[in-house]
C-alpha cells in the first residue's frame, strides 16, 4: 500500500533524495517487502511470517465510519486504485477566541466575528474610539481585513463542541487507519494548552484527554495481546513487554522529595481521570487494536522524549527547597531526528518521506486512565526540565503521539496484517517575537529557535501552496497528462531547517489530515502578533495534504532483546556533551508555605546510536542551508536594530523633553521677571507724578496752587521719556515674541494710560516723517530692519504738545496765553549755562559716577548738525538741546531711534531709579537731566 499517492504530492527534500539513485534495500531475512506489484514475500523460517497478507477490504464487515471497500487495499496489489481513492484537501484551520476574564485589564478587542467562518480583524492603533465596552466592534474608518476560516469558535465555545466539531473526526480517522496531525498556534495566553490540555473544572478537558476518552471507549473490550508494537514511522516489531509499559513510578526523579514541590502539579486536574468524554464512535469489532503513546518535546531545537526516565547524578544528595547548596543534576539526553529507513518504505520507489524521533519511548496503555497519567508524567517533566518551571508559558513544542495498532482477529499471528495509524496532536510554543517578549540572555535564544520554528513551517506552507498551484496550473492546461517535468522544477520544501518541520513533514509532505487550531485572545494588545497569525492560518488554509489510508507496515525485524534496538540507548561514551542550567521550582503549598526545588539541568547532545544503518545526515543543499542561516542572522540582527532604534527614540525623546522644560522655565522666569519690572517701573513712575503734582501743589489740600514752569513741565515730559526709553531697551533684550507679549501685557503703556494708543504698523522701507504732521516713528524694538515702525495713533492730543497731567493742561494753556514768548524755547546761553553749571554741582553732590560707573556709555544722543552747532556754542555735546515751538524735536525722536541699541543696562537703570527715589527733588531732576545726557 502506498501513501505516497499519484496524486500530486509536494516536492520535499526527502522526494529531493530519492532522487538519487538509491541502492536497492536488501530486507532483513524476516522482512516482507512490498514493492511495485510483486508479490508479498515472505521467510518461510518464521512461522509467524507466513501468511500472505490478505486486503484487508475483504474482511471488513461493516465499516461504519467510512466505506473502507475502496479505500482499504494492500499496496502492491491495488496501487492504481489507491492512487484513485486519494484524495487532497485543504489544511483544515479554526478559529477559538479566548473568553475574557474579570482580572485582567479592558482594553477593547479587534476582532469581530462576522459569521460561522470569518472574522474581521481591526488595527486598534487606528481605531480613534476610548470606549471600554466589551463586545465586538469594528471601526468603519481603521483599515481592517478579513479572514476565513473552517469554523470561528466564539467565546462561549465550552470544550465538548469544540472537540467535537474539530478532534473527533480525527479520531475517527484514526480508527479508520488514517493519520491526522492537530497543532494549535498562536500567541502566548491566547488558550493553545487550554485547548489541548484542558483545564481544572469540571469538564473542562481539553481535545487530548478527550481523544483517549474516545478512543478507548470505541475499542473498549476489543484489546490485542500487544504482542507488536510500531516502530519509527511506518514499521511494526514484536514487542517486549517489559518495555511497553508505563513506567512504575512515574519516573520522576528523586519523587519524594520533589512530590512536595509539585505537588501542585501533581494534583492539577488538567486531564483529571474524572473528566471523561462518553463519546463512543461505532468501529468494526473484528478488529483487534493496541494504543501506543509518546510525547516528545522540542526545545531549543533539540528534541527530547517527556516520557523517558530521569537520569539523576546526585540522586540523594541534593534536593532542597531553598537551602540546598548541592543541587540535584538531572540529565535528559537529546534524540535524533532521522528519516524512515528505505525498508519502511511501502510504496514502488521505497521511498521513504518521514523522519522520525530515533530512541522515542513509546508506551502501551489499555485505558484513558493509564493514558492520561503518562501525560501527567510528561509535563511534570516539562516542568522539572524547566520549560514549564515557574512559568505557565510553554517555550517548547509539545507532541503527543498516539498510535493505533489495529489488526485483523483472525490474523493474530500475521503481523504483515497490521495498520497502523497515527494522531499527533501538538501544542506550539507561543508564536509572540522576540520584541514583544523583552526577552534576552537564554530567553532570547528560546525566543530565537521558537521563532524559526514556527517561521520554517509557514515557510513550508508557502512553498507547498506554490507548488501546489503551480502543478495545478499544469495540470489545467488541456490534454496534459505528463507533469514529471514540472514535478522536478517544483520548489524544495524547507522541513529539514528545524526539528519541528522535521518531525510533522510526513503530515504535509505524506498523507494524513491536517487540522490547526488558531488561538486568539483578541483583549490582548498584541494586535501585529494575532494578525501574523490570521496570515499564517490564511495561508495553511491554501495548502493541501493527501487524505489517505495509513501505509500498513510490514514486520521489519526479529523481536528487540533488551540492548539493541531503537528502544536501547546506548551507555554514553566519554563525558556526554551537553548543556547544563539550573532551573528553580517553586510552588505555594498549604499554608502559603513556599518550597522551591534548585535543579542543575544537564541537557545531553544527540547521540548517534547506529541502530538504523541508515545514514542520520543527509546531504542537504548547502545553499538552502545557508540561506536559511543568512535569514536567521538577518532576522536577528533586525531585532537588534530594531531594539537599538526604540532605545535611542526614547533617549532622544527624553533629551528634548528636557530641554523643552528647561526652555520653558527660562521663559517663564524671563517673563516674570520683566512683569515685575514693569510693576516696578509703573509704580516709579507714577510715583514720580505724584511727585510732580505735588510740586505743583495740584494735589493735596490747602495747598496753594502753583503754575508749572515750562522747564517743569519740560522735566515730566523727560520722566515720560526715560520711562519709555527704558520699556524700549528691555524691549529689545527679548526676542520677538516676548516683544509681542509685552506689548499686548495688560500692564504695557499703563504708566501713559493719558497718552495715545499705539499699534504696530508695519511699512515697507518707507522711513518714518519727519515733518511736524507726520506720525511720529520710533525704529522698531525688535532690532529688524527700518520697516516695522511704532507710530502713535491719531489723538485729540497734538502730537507737538508736551504732555502735561491734565490739571496742569488748564494751568499751562492759561500760562501760555500769558506768556509774550515762549519761554522753553528762547532761553539763552547765557541761562542754559547757569543751569548746566547748577545740574552739574548737583551731579557732584550725588556722586552720579558712583551711581552710573559707566555713565558715559549709558547714551549717546546725536542731534543733527544744527543742533550740534548750537550744543557746541554752548557747551559741548552732552548739552541737551530743546527744541523751541513749532520745532520738530529731533533729540526726541532719535534717542527713540538709538534706543534700540543695548546701551543701557537695567542694573545701571534700577540704580538710577534707586537713587532718585532717595534723593530730593532737585538731585531727581539733576539725576534724570544727567542719565539724558551724559
Ligand atoms: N476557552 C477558554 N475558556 C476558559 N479559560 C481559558 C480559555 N482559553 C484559555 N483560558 C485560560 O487562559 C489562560 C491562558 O491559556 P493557555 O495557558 O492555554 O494559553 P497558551 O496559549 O497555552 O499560553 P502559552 O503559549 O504561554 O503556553 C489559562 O489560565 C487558561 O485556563
Amino acid at each position: 500500500m502506498t501513501t505516497r499517492s499519484k496524486a500530486a504530492a509536494p516536492a520535499t527534500r526527502a522526494s529531493t533524495r530519492n532522487k538519487t539513485p538509491v541502492p536497492p534495500p536488501s530486507p532483513p531475512p524476516l522482512v516482507k517487502t512490498l514493492k511495485g506489484k510483486a508479490t508479498i514475500q515472505s521467510d518461510t523460517s518464521n512461522p509467524r511470517a507466513t501468511a500472505l497478507r490478505k486486503p484487508l477490504v475483504n474482511r471488513a464487515n461493516t465499516h461504519v465510519i467510512k466505506p473502507a471497500a475502496q479505500r482499504i487495499v494492500v499496496a502492491g496489489k491495488n496501487l492504481e486504485a489507491r492512487a484513485a481513492t486519494a484524495e487532497r484537501e485543504p489544511i483544515l484551520a479554526y478559529l477559538r477566541i479566548r473568553p475574557h476574564f474579570g482580572d485582567e485589564p479592558v482594553s477593547i478587542p479587534y476582532l469581530e466575528p462576522l459569521s460561522d467562518t470569518s472574522v474581521r480583524i481591526t488595527d486598534p492603533s487606528s481605531d480613534a474610539q476610548g470606549a471600554s465596552k466589551i463586545h465586538y466592534r469594528v471601526s468603519a474608518i481603521a483599515p481592517s481585513s478579513i479572514y476565513k476560516f473552517s469554523h470561528v469558535f466564539p467565546p462561549a465555545t465550552v470544550q465538548e463542541e469544540f472537540f467535537s466539531r474539530t478532534t473527533l473526526p480525527l479520531v475517527r480517522d484514526l480508527l479508520d487507519g488514517q493519520n491526522g496531525l492537530l497543532f494549535a498556534y498562536g500567541v502566548t495566553n491566547s488558550g493553545k494548552t487550554y485547548t489541548i490540555q484542558g483545564g481544572g473544572e469540571p469538564g473542562s478537558a481539553g481535545i487530548l484527554p478527550r481523544s483517549l476518552d474516545v478512543l478507548f471507549n470505541s475499542i473498549d473490550g476489543l484489546h490485542s495481546d500487544g504482542r507488536y508494537r510500531p516502530v519509527r514511522l511506518y514499521g511494526v516489531e514484536e514487542a517486549d513487554p517489559s518495555e511497553s509499559a508505563p513506567p512504575a513510578g512515574m519516573g520522576v526523579p528523586n519523587k519524594a522529595a520533589l512530590a512536595e514541590v509539585l505537588a501542585e502539579h501533581l494534583t492539577t486536574p488538567g486531564h483529571s481521570t474524572g473528566s471523561t468524554d462518553p463519546t463512543v464512535i461505532k468501529i468494526d469489532r473484528n478488529y483487534e487494536y493496541s494504543v501506543w503513546i509518546s510525547y516528545a518535546e522540542v526545545y531549543n531545537e533539540k528534541v527530547y522524549d517527556l516520557l523517558a526516565s530521569v537520569t539523576e547524578k546526585e540522586a540523594d544528595s541534593g534536593f532542597y527547597q531553598g537551602q540546598g547548596t548541592h543541587p540535584l543534576v538531572v540529565t535528559r539526553k537529546a534524540l535524533m531526528v532521522k528519516p524512515s529507513p528505505s525498508t519502511d518504505a511501502t510504496d514502488e520507489s521505497g521511498a521513504s518521506t518521514g523522519r522520525y524521533i530515533s530512541g522515542m519511548k513509546q508506551f502501551r496503555v489499555t485505558d484513558a486512565a493509564q493514558a492520561k497519567e503518562l501525560l501527567k508524567l510528561g509535563q511534570l517533566h516539562r516542568r522539572v526540565f524547566g520549560t514549564l518551571a515557574n512559568s505557565q508559558s510553554s517555550r517548547s513544542h509539545s507532541m503527543v503521539t498516539i498510535k493505533l495498532l489495529k489488526g485483523h482477529r483472525s490474523e493474530r499471528d500475521d503481523p504483515g496484517s497490521l495498520q497502523m495509524s497515527r494522531l499527533t496532536i501538538v501544542d506550539l510554543a507561543g508564536s509572540e517575537r522576540a520584541k514583544y517578549t523583552q526577552t534576552s540572555g537564554d530567553r532570547l535564544k528560546e525566543a530565537g529557535n521558537i521563532n524559526k520554528s514556527l517561521m520554517v513551517l509557514g515557510q513550508c506552507m508557502e512553498v507547498m501552496r506554490a507548488n501546489q498551484k503551480r502543478l495545478a496550473q499544469s495540470l489545467a492546461v488541456p490534454g496534459r497528462t505528463d507533469t514529471r517535468d514540472i514535478k522536478k522544477a517544483l520548489a524544495v520544501v524547507p522541513f529539514r531547517h528545524t526539528k519541528l518541520t522535521e518531525i510533522l513533514m510526513d503530515y504535509f509532505a505524506g498523507d494524513g489530515r491536517v487540522v490547526m487550531i488558531v488561538n486568539v485572545n483578541p483583549y490582548d494588545t498584541g494586535f501585529e502578533e494575532n494578525s501574523h497569525v490570521m496570515k499564517f492560518s490564511a495561508l495553511a488554509r491554501e495548502v493541501s495534504t493527501v487524505v489517505n489510508n495509513a501505509p500498513v507496515p510490514r514486520l521489519q525485524a526479529s523481536p528487540t532483546k533488551p540492548g539493541s534496538g531503537p528502544y536501547t540507548r546506548l551507555p554514553p561514551s566519554g563525558i556526554p556533551r551537553g548543556i547544563m542550567r539550573k532551573v528553580t521550582i517553586s510552588s505555594v503549598g498549604p499554608g502559603k508555605k513556599v518550597s522551591e526545588a534548585h535543579l542543575d539541568i544537564l541537557e545531553e547532545d544527540e547521540q548517534s546510536d547506529g541502530d538504523d544503518g541508515e545514514s542520520s545526515h543527509e546531504p542537504i543543499n548547502p545553499l538552502v542551508d545557508a540561506l536559511f542561516d543568512e535569514i536567521e542572522d538577518l532576522r536577528m540582527r533586525l531585532y537588534e536594530a530594531e531594539l537599538r532604534c526604540a532605545i535611542v527614540e526614547v533617549e532622544t525623546r527624553e533629551e528634548v523633553m528636557k530641554e523643552m522644560e528647561e526652555r520653558m522655565r527660562e521663559v517663564e522666569r524671563t517673563y516674570a521677571q520683566r512683569l515685575m519690572s514693569e510693576v516696578e517701573r509703573n509704580e516709579r513712575k507714577i510715583d514720580a507724578k505724584i511727585d510732580m503734582l505735588h510740586q505743583a501743589g495740584l494735589l493735596g489740600t490747602g495747598k496753594k496752587v502753583t503754575v508749572l514752569s515750562e522747564s517743569e513741565i519740560e522735566s515730566f515730559d523727560e520722566a515720560e521719556e526715560v520711562e519709555v526709553h527704558d520699556s524700549i531697551q528691555d524691549f529689545t533684550d527679548s526676542d520677538k515674541e516676548m516683544n509681542t507679549d509685552l506689548l499686548s501685557s495688560p500692564l504695557h503703556g499703563k504708566g501713559k494710560s493719558s497718552m495715545p494708543a499705539r499699534t504696530i504698523a508695519k511699512q515697507h522701507s518707507s522711513p518714518p516723517k519727519s515733518t511736524e504732521e507726520g506720525p511720529r516713528g520710533v525704529e522698531d524694538i525688535s532690532g529688524g530692519s527700518d520697516n516695522v515702525v511704532e507710530e502713535e495713533e491719531p489723538s485729540s492730543i497734538s502730537e507737538d504738545e508736551d504732555y502735561v497731567p491734565p490739571a496742569a493742561q488748564t494751568m499751562k494753556a492759561s500760562q501760555q496765553k500769558k506768556r509774550t514768548k515762549p519761554a522753553v524755547a528762547t532761553n539763552t546761553g547765557k541761562t542754559r549755562q547757569s543751569s548746566i553749571s547748577k545740574l552739574q554741582q548737583e551731579m557732584n553732590v550725588l556722586k552720579i559716577e558712583d551711581v552710573i560707573p559707566e555713565a558715559e556709555d549709558s547714551i549717546i544722543i546725536v542731534p543733527n548738525r544744527k543742533t550740534r552747532q548750537v550744543a557746541a556754542e554752548v557747551g559741548g555735546l552732552g548739552i541737551e538741546y530743546i527744541p523751541q515751538k513749532g520745532e520738530v524735536d529731533t533729540v526726541k525722536k532719535k534717542k527713540r531711534q538709538l534706543a534700540t541699541k543695548s546701551v543701557v543696562t537695567e542694573e545701571q537703570v534700577t540704580r538710577v531709579v534707586g537713587a532718585l527715589e532717595q534723593s530730593t527733588d532737585a538731585e531727581r531732576r539733576g539725576i534724570r537731566r544727567m542719565a539724558r545726557t551724559s
